[in-house]
């Protein structure tokens, strides 16, 4: 299948699925989703993938929401690119945690916004010593998705996760794995031979023992991610119509600090 933002391989039975605008740090638009959609599928079908690898081409594995494409809509309909964003993304999120498979996120470089929500949604991460991990929703002027508030919540705490909202420091890596934000940090030169010899020893294991183990990982602990997807839905298109939104929009555009009102 042809796509245009994400590279697709498969090397016996590992998949590994690039997120392919470096131009924008991989930032999420609708059409990303979908292919991300497409690519998730043929790993959930295809038998012989027994494991699959989530990362992004150039300097950034993530930076979150696209921007550029919210710009567009700015002033007349500023919840409609979230709404664009938000069906697609969910369905991507549900897809990873409900693939009977593991999906390892190779955190290649910075994490911002939803990109934190997407490889917090994954199995397992290992991150370049030159990653580096910002929450950037409320910087924006908006509010956490994607099931971001519940995977921080869960990994680091409800202490980290209020720094972060409130605060929004960039961490690096080390940083990152202290707070259980990742499990293993390499150098970058090595990100992907590391990455890639743990997909080969997950790709050797017990393939069903792991999707049985999964799906009651996800019963015990994730069993509120569909209620807070609505939650934060609901939170972040309200955000969407702030003034305070506009502001951080055009803030960054412009490469300024943002000025915000409180409305
Ligand atoms: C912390 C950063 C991720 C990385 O910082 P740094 O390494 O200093 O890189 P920059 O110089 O800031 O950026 C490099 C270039 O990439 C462009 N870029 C970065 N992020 C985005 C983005 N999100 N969208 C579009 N383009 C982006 C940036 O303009 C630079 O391009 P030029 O060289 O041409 O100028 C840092 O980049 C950062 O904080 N980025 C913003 C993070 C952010 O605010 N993300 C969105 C959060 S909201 C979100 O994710 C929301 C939703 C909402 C609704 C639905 C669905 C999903 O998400």
């Amino acid at each position: 299948m042809p796509f245009k933002d994400i590279l697709f391989a498969q090397e016996g039975p590992v998949a590994t699925i690039t997120l392919n605008r470096p131009d924008n740090y991989n930032a999420l638009a609708p059409n990303i989703s979908s292919e991300m959609l497409a690519a998730l599928e043929m790993c959930r079908n295809e038998r012989e993938i027994r494991a699959v690898v989530l990362t992004g081409s150039g300097k950034a594995f993530c930076s979150g929401g696209d921007i550029k494409y919210f710009e567009q809509f700015a002033g007349s309909n500023p919840d409609e690119p979230v709404r664009r964003l938000l069906e697609p993304l969910h369905r991507v999120v549900m897809d990873i945690r409900q693939m009977p498979k593991p999906v390892l996120a190779a955190i290649n470089g910075a994490v911002g916004g939803a990109g934190m929500s997407l490889a917090l949604s994954c199995d397992l991460r290992i991150a370049s010593r030159q990653a580096k991990f910002k929450q950037a929703y409320t910087s924006l002027g908006l509010a956490p998705d994607v099931g971001w508030s519940l995977w921080v919540g869960l990994l680091a705490g409800f202490g980290k996760a209020s720094e972060m909202v409130f605060l929004d420091p960039v961490y690096d890596a080390e940083q990152a794995q202290g707070m259980g934000l990742v499990h293993r940090v390499v150098e970058q030169e090595e990100l992907m031979t590391a990455s890639g010899l743990m997909a080969e020893q997950l790709a050797r294991g017990a393939t069903q023992s792991f999707a049985i183990a999964k799906a009651g990982l996800n019963h015990a602990f994730l069993t509120l991610l569909e209620r807070q997807l609505e939650v934060e839905r609901q939170g972040v298109l309200n955000a969407s119509l702030t003034g305070d939104y506009q502001e951080g929009l055009e803030a960054f555009l412009a490469k300024r600090k943002p000025s915000f009102k409180g409305c």
